[in-house]
């Protein structure tokens, strides 16, 4: 499990071991490791022309410390100090003495095109905001250079907590972050400032219960099911779902395309396309009766492609077992009966459906990610799993948000949301709880989208068909 604490918790975990520690000691373990992985990048440090982006903070200072260690292995460095009156004084000093030079702002743009690696020590987690002014431009010189860029536990200008970026800041190729990752690492729109990301360890004793945490592929495993050697298909779990509309047929045949491979032992259509699903998947239990009335099912999936059938979605949410409400069933779902209901309830929603819910504008959603997804749960009482290229999954009772970090871009499709539910409400069958099976299924899925694209454009059904890949994949290891 890969975990993620916010800045509050880092700094209160720094104090607590700088007070055990000569001083600086910290400091130069983050500009070790921050040094190693520049010289790593670079490949021959000897020679090499390196420019240090400098802020006002330790920050800065962890970025002149590891300046100076690649100006003893021989690169060119000069540090762009942007307050030179602040600027680091120790960290400045070892710069100077290892043979590196500081300038002001103003030479930056030429340096900064001649260089092979930049290092941005503007602001780490004291940073507000999006990049101030007077390092606005130097955002602009480091897009355009050719150079390798690292950030300094941070892409400058991202928020570390949320994942937010408001304004401008800094696009990394690689992030050198200490002690732990920050949220903002992980979700989008931040992630994908910071490139690949890179955790030096410096010693930091964090609490137990992380702000996020990310699965891996041993996680998952863990979470699947697997059939015991007396199962038979009601003892797997048979999943419920209710989709699909006269009007749209696909999001029933994909929603149980989805589901026929997340390991429930059938699945159960209710529904008007039941034609088009049998025709695709004759495995499927087909009923023209209403979800009540359809035989037993572990859970419902309900809403993809339901059009305007707000009766057949109060009906799944009268039953008292766990239920997945998608697409058009978040928008019909009454809010008091999903708060009333007792068994575990996950909602699915996408950035337009969660803003709608919420009653925001969507970019709002899209750049507070994970401040939608806990605002949601809370309100509703109901896990939430909020779609993106940063999935996020958080519980109802709060806790620790489980963020996916195997999706792709080319999952942005037509009809991937209606494989996920499938799956996702296939797990719950299997009885996993709400987020165990949400977050395993948007693994899986980004898993197998992946497979799908391998760099080209997909569909859905593709990527409902590599499901299986993705799930031998994660259990093999
Ligand atoms: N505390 C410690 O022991 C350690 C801290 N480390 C480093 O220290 C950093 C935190 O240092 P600080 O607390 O000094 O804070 P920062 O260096 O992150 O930033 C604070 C400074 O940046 C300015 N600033 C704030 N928002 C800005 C914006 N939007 N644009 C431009 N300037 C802005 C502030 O005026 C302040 O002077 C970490 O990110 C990490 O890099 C590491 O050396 C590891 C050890
Ligand atoms: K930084």
């Amino acid at each position: 499990m890969r975990t993620a604490y916010g800045v509050e918790t880092v700094r209160a975990a720094e104090r607590e071991l700088m007070a055990r520690l000569p001083e600086g000691a910290l400091m130069q373990r983050a500009a070790a490791g921050l040094a190693a992985a520049c010289a790593d990048l670079l490949g021959r440090v000897y020679g090499s022309r390196v420019v240090l982006l400098v802020g006002s903070g330790d920050n800065g200072g962890d970025a002149l410390y590891a300046g100076a260690r690649l100006a003893r292995r021989g690169a060119g460095v000069s540090a762009v100090l942007l307050a030179p009156e602040r600027a680091h004084a120790g960290g400045l000093a070892a710069l100077r003495r290892a043979g590196g030079r500081a300038v002001g702002a103003e030479a930056a743009g030429e340096l900064i095109e001649r260089a092979d690696l930049v290092l941005d020590g503007i602001v780490g987690i004291g940073g507000k905001g999006g990049l101030r002014p007077e390092a606005e431009p130097l955002a602009g010189a480091v897009a355009r250079a050719r150079a390798a860029v690292v950030a300094v536990d941070l892409p400058s200008g991202v928020d570390a907590d949320t994942g937010e970026v408001r304004g401008t800041a800094i696009r990394a190729d690689l992030t050198v972050t200490f002690g732990t990752h920050k949220p903002g690492l992980l979700i989008d729109p931040a992630r994908e400032y910071a490139g690949s990301v890179r955790l030096v360890g410096i010693g930091l004793e964090l609490p137990a219960e992380p702000e996020l945490e990310a699965l891996q592929h041993a996680d998952v495993a863990r979470l699947l099911p697997v059939p015991a050697a007396e199962s038979d298909k009601y003892r797997r779990g048979v999943v419920g779902i209710a989709a699909g509309s006269a009007r749209y047929p696909g999001a029933a045949v994909l929603a149980v395309a989805g589901a026929l491979r997340g390991g429930a032992g059938a699945v159960r259509y209710v529904g008007p396309a039941g034609q088009a699903v049998i025709a695709r998947f004759p495995e499927t239990l087909v009923s023209d009766r209403g979800p009540e009335h359809a035989g037993r099912v572990q859970a419902w999936v309900v809403g993809p492609g339901a059009g305007d059938d707000a009766a057949t979605v109060a009906e799944v949410l009268a039953a008292d077992v766990p239920v997945l409400i998608d697409a058009d069933g978040l928008r019909l779902a009454e809010p008091s009966a999903v708060r009333a209901r007792r068994a575990p309830t996950l909602m699915t929603p996408h950035a337009g459906e969660a803003a709608a819910l919420l009653g925001v504008e969507r970019n709002e959603v899209e750049n507070g990610r994970l401040s939608a997804v806990r605002e949601l749960a809370a309100r509703y009482g109901a896990a939430v799993l909020l779609k993106g290229s940063t999935t996020l999954v958080a519980d109802a009772g709060g806790g620790p948000v489980r963020v996916n970090p195997t999706g792709t871009s080319w999952l942005a499709t037509a009809g991937s949301g209606d494989v996920l539910s499938g799956l996702a409400g296939s797990l719950l069958a299997a009885g996993l709880s709400a987020v165990d099976a949400g977050s395993a299924a948007a693994y899986l899925h980004g898993l197998a989208g992946r497979f799908a694209a391998d760099g080209a454009p997909v569909g859905a059904h593709d990527v409902a068909e590599r499901i299986a890949a993705a799930w031998r994949d994660v259990v093999r290891g």
